[in-house]
């Protein structure tokens, strides 16, 4: 069976949970007295879809303002990048906006995107309508789902919509996940978050 390496990387706000959401896919477990992230923390995780193995490498990136400048090191290579906001907190959709902006301008050009409004789990204190997000998400073909990295709500699902959209290996092109078109639309497959 092919195996390809996928680089991901996680970007958005510090505290929207993009460590949890990392912790719960690799480890599928929840720390709620998580540390904010220094620089970047980095780890792997090999699933099988159809018949390759996706092998995410995935980085997990300080959301701190004084660490934003590191971010090109993390989204360059990249196949995909998360893009995650908390849905309690209308600024983090603000800075998710900057996200996508920046890297129309300066990421891989064939990037997947996938937005994951996390915290879904805390629907009293929603700020960001999930229409509003998902509108948005569609206008910029952009993967989209509502996560609780407490609640375990949508997160293999992001990393399975990210590997739909990443093509086949063709023929003659290498397994490195460097090429990337932006391909079909994220199924309906997965669970509304709550
Ligand atoms: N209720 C709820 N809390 C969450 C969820 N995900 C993360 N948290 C909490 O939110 C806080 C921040 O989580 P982190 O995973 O450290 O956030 P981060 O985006 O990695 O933050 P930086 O590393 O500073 O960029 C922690 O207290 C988590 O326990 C979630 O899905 N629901």
């Amino acid at each position: 069976m092919a195996l390809r390496e996928l680089k991901v990387c996680l970007l958005g706000d510090t505290g929207v949970g993009k460590s949890s959401i990392v912790w719960r896919f690799v480890e599928d477990s929840f720390d709620p007295n998580i540390n904010p992230t220094i620089g970047a923390s980095f780890m792997t995780k090999t699933v099988q879809y159809q018949n390759e193995l996706h092998k995410f490498l995935i980085w997990d990136t300080a959301g701190q303002e004084r660490f934003r400048a590191l971010a090109p090191m993390y989204y360059r290579g990249s196949a995909a990048a998360i893009i995650v906001y908390d849905i309690t907190k209308e600024e983090s959709f603000q800075t998710l906006k900057n996200w996508v902006k920046e890297l129309r301008q300066h990421g891989p050009p064939n990037i997947v995107v996938a937005i994951a409004g996390n915290k879904c789990d805390l629907l009293d204190a929603r700020e960001v309508p999930e229409k509003d997000a998902k509108d948005y998400a569609d206008s910029i073909h952009a993967i989209f789902v509502e996560t609780s990295a407490k609640n375990a709500i949508n997160i293999n699902e992001v990393f399975i919509e990210i590997s739909k959209r990443i093509p086949v290996a063709e023929a003659a092109g290498g397994t490195s996940g460097k090429a990337f078109k932006l391909g079909r639309q994220a199924s309906e497959s997965r669970r509304t978050c709550c």
